[in-house]
C-alpha cells in the first residue's frame, strides 16, 4: 500500500491489524483496526507516532514510507504523542535504521521511553503549547492532553494545514482499505465508522471520559480543519462530527446516555432465559430501542459499547454457589473498571433455594451510581405471575429511562 497524502508534505501511513488479533490482548476486533503514523515534511521531516512490531506489519510501514519517498535517514524528528506499544514497539528497529533522530515527547513520555526501550538520548521534552518549525511553512505545536489515554499523552497540531494529530482521541476500530477520509464514505460507511468509534471508545477510552472533556476544552479556539487520529478514518470534511461524537460519548459518564435499553442475560438451564422475551416486550411497549446480549456467549467488548450508550440496563442472572452466575460477575467487574455509571437499572434471575445472586449484585454495583427499581427474583421455573411482573417492571424501567433522558 502507498502512503496517503493529506496535503502537500503531509502523509498518512496506515497499517492494518487483522480481525483475528485481540486489541490490547483482550478486545475482539471483528473489523480490524488501523494504526496510523504520519509524515510531515518541510525542510526538516517529522514522523508522528509509529507502528506496532507485530505480524510483519512494519514491512507495510516501510513500503508506505518508501512510496512518498522518505528514507530513514531523512527523518529528523520522531514525535511520540503516546507511548503505548501499538504506536512505539517498532522503535528499537527504527533507531537501528536512524540512530540520529530526535524525540519530541512530554516529560512523562521521556520516563516511559527509558523504561520501555532504554532510550535516554536525543530527547527534546516539549512544553505545553511549544512549536517546532520544520521549514517550508510547516510548524508543529504540541498540546498536552494527559490521560487520553495514558498520562503522557499529547496531541500535535500542524499550523499551515490546520491538522490535528490527535493520537488515540477521536480514533475508531475498523481497517483503512480503500477509503481514508470522511468525505469518501457512503452514509453506511460513515455510520460504520461512528459505531466503530463508539466500540473503541467504550473498550479503550471510557474510563478517561473526564479527561476527554478536558482535552476537548483545551482545543477550544484552535482552528481544526482535519482530525488525523492514530486509529481509523481521517476527518477532513467534517472534523466536528468526530469531536462532537467523542464529547457525546464522554457525557454518558455522568448520564443520561441515549434513550435505549441494553438487556444482558445469562442462564444455565433456561429458567432466567424464559423471562427475557417478556422483558424485551415491556421495553418495546414504551417504544425504546432494546439491545439484547447473552453472557458468556457475547464478548464483553461488544456489551460495553451498548451499555455505555444506553441510559437503561436490565441484567438477568441466576444464583450459582450462593453468588451470581460467575460470567456475569466478570461483566459487572468490567463495568466497574470502565465506569459504566449513572444508569437506570433492573435485575432479574432465578434461584434454587436461598439465592445469593442479588446480594452479590448489590455488592458489585456499589459505587456505579445506578438507580435501581425492584428486582425480580423467583425460585425455579418462572410462572405467568413472573412473566407479568417482567413486562410491568421492564415498562417501568423504560419509563424511567425516558424521563431521565428528557430531564
Ligand atoms: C452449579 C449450581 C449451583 C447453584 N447454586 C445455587 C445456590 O447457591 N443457591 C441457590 O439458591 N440456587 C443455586 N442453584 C440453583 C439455580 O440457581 C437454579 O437452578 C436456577 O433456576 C437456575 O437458573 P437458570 O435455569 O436460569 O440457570 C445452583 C444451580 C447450579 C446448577
Amino acid at each position: 500500500m502507498n502512503a496517503v497524502q493529506l496535503t502537500e508534505g503531509i502523509y498518512c501511513l496506515p497499517v492494518n491489524l487483522e480481525s483475528y488479533q485481540l486489541f490490547e490482548g483482550m478486545w475482539p476486533m471483528p473489523n480490524g483496526i488501523s494504526i496510523n503514523s504520519y509524515i510531515v515534511r518541510g525542510e526538516k521531516t517529522a514522523l508522528i507516532d509509529l507502528v506496532e512490531d507485530v505480524n510483519n506489519k512494519p514491512a507495510d510501514f516501510e513500503a508506505e514510507l518508501a512510496s512518498i519517498p522518505v528514507t530513514f535517514d531523512e527523518i529528523d524528528y520522531l514525535v511520540i504523542n503516546h507511548m503505548e506499544p501499538d504506536h512505539t514497539s517498532w522503535l528499537p528497529t527504527l533507531l537501528q535504521k536512524n540512530p540520529d533522530l530526535t524525540f519530541y515527547v512530554t516529560t512523562k513520555a521521556a520516563d516511559l521511553l527509558k523504561s520501555f526501550y532504554g532510550v535516554s538520548e536525543n530527547i527534546h521534552i516539549v512544553e505545553d503549547g511549544e512549536s517546532l518549525e520544520l521549514g517550508a511553512g510547516k510548524v508543529l505545536t504540541f498540546f498536552e492532553t494527559p490521560n487520553i489515554h495514558w498520562p503522557e499523552t499529547m496531541m500535535t497540531y500542524e499550523q499551515s494545514s490546520k491538522t490535528l494529530f490527535s493520537c488515540d482521541a477521536f480514533g475508531s476500530y475498523g481497517t483503512l482499505d480503500d477509503v481514508y477520509f470522511d468525505d469518501q464514505l457512503s452514509t453506511r460507511q460513515h455510520d460504520f465508522f461512528l459505531n466503530e468509534a463508539l466500540r473503541y471508545y467504550a473498550n479503550i477510552v471510557s474510563s478517561f471520559s473526564t479527561f476527554v472533556l478536558k482535552g476537548i476544552d483545551r482545543l477550544e479556539g484552535l482552528d481544526i480543519q482535519t482530525i488525523a487520529p492514530s486509529h481509523g478514518i481521517i476527518w477532513r470534511e467534517n472534523p466536528q462530527a468526530i469531536i462532537e461524537s467523542y464529547a457525546r460519548f464522554a457525557s454518558y459518564l455522568k448520564g443520561p446516555a441515549e434513550p435505549e435499553v441494553t438487556v444482558i442475560w445469562s442462564s444455565m438451564y433456561g429458567n432466567t432465559e424464559r423471562l427475557v422475551k417478556h422483558i424485551v416486550q415491556g421495553v418495546r411497549m414504551e417504544g425504546l430501542p432494546v439491545h439484547v446480549y447473552q453472557v458468556p456467549d457475547e464478548h464483553v467488548g461488544a456489551i460495553l459499547a451498548s451499555a455505555w450508550k444506553s441510559a437503561g440496563l436490565i441484567l438477568g442472572m441466576p444464583t450459582y454457589e450462593y453468588e451470581m452466575f460467575p460470567p456475569m460477575a466478570w461483566v459487572l467487574d468490567m463495568f466497574r473498571r470502565k465506569k459504566i455509571w449513572n444508569k437506570k437499572v433492573l435485575r432479574f434471575g432465578s434461584a434454587g433455594w436461598v439465592g445469593g445472586a442479588q446480594r452479590e449484585f448489590t455488592k458489585l454495583t456499589e459505587g456505579l451510581k445506578w438507580d435501581f427499581i425492584e428486582p425480580i427474583e423467583w425460585k425455579g421455573a418462572p410462572t405467568q405471575g413472573e412473566f407479568d411482573v417482567a413486562v410491568k417492571q421492564a415498562q417501568l424501567l423504560a419509563k424511567n429511562v425516558k424521563a431521565f433522558c428528557q430531564a
